[in-house]
């Protein structure tokens, strides 16, 4: 097997081991909310502002947490917090003070009895491997967390495609707000 068929496969098995109803969840979830804000550091914080990018494309008020011009959160907000230990100080932290705000807290993990998992209201579980190679992941041959930033990326991508689906004119929508600076 070469090295892009063997992370092909290593997608499958985790795809097949989720809760795919927890996509249409989630999708909802981020329709009902007035802002989306996210959150995550390092590579999961890459995966966390490319989906930001896509649903400011598709017409969603949507903020980096930690960026300049991200305002306070609130009740009114959904904060999506991606980790895939579930325990990276800094994410976990904006998901405490998400709770304390009332706003709806929402974890990508790959440890569903994580401390990040236990304080969010909306849970998705995404069983892949991890940097820390905890007993019962699945098994990878990548490095670190390659498994896990793929498997979300490709998961943010599907409820991009729901999200969009649920509006009239995405595409038309998604050309209008991209970028006409660059
Ligand atoms: O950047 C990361 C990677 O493991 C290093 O290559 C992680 O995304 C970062 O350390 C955050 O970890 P998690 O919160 O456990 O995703």
């Amino acid at each position: 097997m070469n090295e892009l068929t063997l992370i092909v496969t290593e997608l499958e098995q985790v795809f097949k081991r989720m809760n795919t109803d927890k996509l249409t969840e989630l999708t909802t979830t981020l329709l009902e909310s007035q802002r989306i804000f996210v959150t995550g550091e390092g590579r999961s914080g890459l995966m966390a502002k490319a989906f930001a990018m896509r649903l400011m494309h598709l017409g969603a008020t949507v903020y980096v947490v930690g960026e300049t011009t991200t305002p306070a959160l609130t009740e009114a907000d959904t904060l999506i917090a991606l980790s895939g230990s579930g325990e990276t100080k800094a994410t976990l932290w904006a998901a405490q003070q998400a709770e304390l705000l009332g706003s709806t807290g929402v974890a990508i993990t790959a440890n569903n009895d994580s401390s990040l998992a236990k304080v969010a209201q909306l849970v998705l579980h995404v069983p892949s491997a991890t940097k820390h190679r905890n007993q019962g992941e699945l098994e990878s041959v990548q490095p670190l967390g390659s498994l896990f930033d793929q498997s979300v990326h490709l998961l943010l991508d599907a409820i991009c495609l729901i999200y969009a689906n649920k509006i009239e004119g995405a595409q038309e929508q998604a050309i209008h707000n991209h970028s006409n600076l660059e």
